[in-house]
C-alpha cells in the first residue's frame, strides 16, 4: 500500500509569540486517515499544539513524503532525543527503497484540510488552554528545570527465571528483598508476560489516546469510558502541581463474555497475566519478612479489586520545566509498569533523583504504601516522577495490586509504625490532602503515637 505523509516542524511555544524548532519527526507527527480528495492515502496531520499558530510561515514548514506501509510503529520507535538531521536520515534510510518524493504539496489544499479543524482532530489535552494564567505566571520553576539532568541509572534487575532453578533461587529472593528494602524499586526479566500481549496492549493504547482529545473527554472509545478519562491536574496553583500527561484509570469488573481481541479481551489477559506476577513477588516479599506467604496480601487484592493505568505523556514544550506526573507514592500494595523506550521515570534515592533507563525487556517494580505499613517500613514507598519531554510523546501502562475498600491494613509485626487503617479511609485521606493542600501526605497520616 502507498501512503504519505504530511510533515511540519513542531512549534514550540514561547514566552512572546512563537518560533519553529528543528525538526524531529518521530515526536509530533500524528497519524490520522485522510479523506482530502487530493491526499486520499495521506495519513498524517500534524498537531503538536493546540494552539497552533496559523501563519503565511506554516506553508512553507510542509512537505509531502510518500512511503510504503507499514510506518505505524517505526513512527514511534525510531529515534529518540535527536536532532533535526539524525532523525531525518534514520527516516530516510528506513524508507529508502520507497520512492521518496518531496514535492511542495498543494498547500493550499493542505492547509485547508489542517486548519479547518486542528481542535477537534488534536489528540491532545487542552494543556496551554487550560492553564495558560499559570503558564504566564510562573516563567520558571528552578525545580524542575529540565537542564538539570538527574543520573540515569539501572534499577535492580532480577531474573525471575532463577526461581526455577534450585542453584540460585534463594539468591533470587534475597535480591528482591534487598532492592525492595533499599531502593523501593526493582525490574523484573523473564517475567512471564509474552511480548505480544504487551504489544498489543500498545496497540490499544495508541488506537485510544490518538483520538481526538474531545471524543476521549466525552465518548466510550474502544471499550474505554470517559468517566475513567484523566489528565492534567485538576487544581493546579503552581507549576509544580501540573502534570502534562492524559491517563485511563481502567477499572477491572469481573469477567463478562468478550470478544476475543476486543481491547477489553486484551486488557483482561494482560491483567490476568499481572496479578500472576504480582502475587508470586508478593510470595517473595511476604516470605523474606520471616516465614510469612503473603496469603493476607494475595486474599484481599484479587483480579476485581486491581486496576490498572494507562499513561500517555503527550511532548510538552513549555521550556519552565513541568512535570509529566508529579512526584507521588503509590497507594498501592505493588505497581508493576511498563515503560517504553523514551525514559523520564525518576525516583528519589538517597534524598536524589535517580532517572531509570528504559528497559523493553524489563517490567519496572515498586512497593506502594500498603506494603510499606505492612511490612513495617521494611519495605519502602519511594516518590517517584515522569520527567516531561519536549520532543518524544511517551506511553506506559501501570498495573496496581489494590486489595477492596474495606480490608484493614495492619502491620505484621509489633509494634507498629502505622495504626491500622482500612484502604478506603486511606483513599479518602489521600483525596482530601489533595483536595486542602495539593498534594498528597501519605503514610505519615497514619503514624501510631508511639513511632
Ligand atoms: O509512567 C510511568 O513510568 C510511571 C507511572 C506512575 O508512576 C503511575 O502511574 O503511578
Ligand atoms: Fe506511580
Amino acid at each position: 500500500m502507498k501512503a504519505s505523509i504530511v510533515a511540519c516542524w513542531p512549534w514550540r511555544e514561547r514566552r512572546k509569540g512563537y518560533c519553529n524548532l528543528p525538526f524531529n519527526w518521530p515526536s509530533f507527527l500524528q497519524l490520522y486517515p485522510s479523506s482530502h480528495p487530493h491526499c486520499p492515502r495521506s495519513l498524517a496531520i500534524i498537531s503538536p499544539l493546540p494552539l497552533l499558530p496559523i501563519s503565511n510561515q506554516f506553508s512553507k514548514n510542509l512537505i509531502s513524503i510518500s512511503f510504503d506501509a507499514p510506518f505505524r510503529n517505526v513512527l514511534f520507535s525510531t529515534t529518540r532525543n535527536q536532532q533535526m538531521a539524525n532523525a531525518w536520515s534514520a527516516f530516510l534510510s528506513i524508507y529508502s527503497s520507497s520512492n521518496l518524493v518531496i514535492p511542495t504539496p498543494p498547500p493550499g489544499i493542505y492547509m485547508h484540510s489542517l486548519v479547518s479543524s486542528p481542535m477537534l482532530m488534536d489528540p491532545n489535552p487542552p494543556f496551554f488552554t487550560t492553564y495558560k494564567a499559570l503558564l504566564d505566571s510562573q516563567p520558571h520553576s528552578s525545580d524542575i528545570d529540565q537542564t538539570v539532568i538527574a543520573e540515569e541509572c539501572e534499577l535492580p534487575i532480577i531474573d525471575l527465571n532463577c526461581l526455577n532453578g534450585k542453584h540460585h533461587e534463594e539468591q533470587c529472593k534475597r535480591d528482591v528483598k534487598v532492592a525492595a528494602s533499599e531502593w523501593g524499586f526493582f525490574q523484573v526479566v523473564n517475567h512471564g508476560i509474552s511480548n505480544s500481549i504487551l504489544d498489543r496492549l500498545r496497540e490499544v493504547q495508541f488506537d485510544v489516546f490518538r483520538q481526538p482529545f474531545q471524543k476521549k473527554a466525552s465518548e466510550k472509545l474502544l471499550d474505554f469510558s470517559p468517566e475513567n478519562y484523566r489528565w492534567g491536574t485538576p487544581r493546579p496553583t503552581s507549576l509544580k502541581q501540573l502534570s502534562w500527561s492524559e491517563a485511563y484509570h481502567v477499572p477491572l469488573p469481573p469477567s463478562t463474555d468478550v470478544t476475543k481481541a476486543s481491547p477489553r479481551h486484551i486488557i483482561e489477559e494482560f491483567s490476568t497475566a499481572m496479578l500472576r506476577l504480582a502475587h508470586q513477588l508478593v510470595g517473595i516479599l511476604a516470605e523474606g519478612l520471616g516465614g510469612y506467604d503473603g496469603t493476607y496480601i494475595k486474599e484481599n487484592c484479587t483480579r476485581n479489586t486491581c486496576y490498572l493505568r494507562l499513561n500517555r505523556y503527550p511532548p510538552c514544550p513549555v521550556k519552565t520545566g513541568v512535570f509529566g506526573l508529579i512526584p507521588h507514592t503509590d497507594s498501592s500494595f505493588l505497581t508493576i509498569v511498563r515503560q517504553d523506550q523514551v525514559g523520564g521515570l525518576q525516583l528519589m534515592k538517597d534524598g536524589r533523583w535517580i532517572t531509570v533507563k528504559p528497559n523493553l525487556d524489563a517490567l519496572i517494580v515498586n512497593i506502594g504504601d500498603l506494603f510499606q505499613a505492612w511490612s513495617n517500613g521494611v519495605y519502602k514507598s519511594v516518590e517517584h516522577r515522569v520527567m516531561s519531554n519536549p520532543q518524544l510523546e511517551r506511553f506506559s501502562v501501570a498495573y496496581f495490586l489494590c486489595p477492596s475498600y474495606d480490608t484493614v491494613i495492619r502491620s505484621y509485626a509489633e509494634p507498629a509504625i502505622y495504626t491500622k487503617f482500612s484502604f478506603g479511609e486511606y483513599k479518602q485521606q489521600v483525596q482530601e490532602d489533595v483536595r486542602r493542600t495539593g498534594h498528597k501526605v501519605g503514610l505519615s497520616r497514619f503514624l501510631a503515637q508511639s513511632a
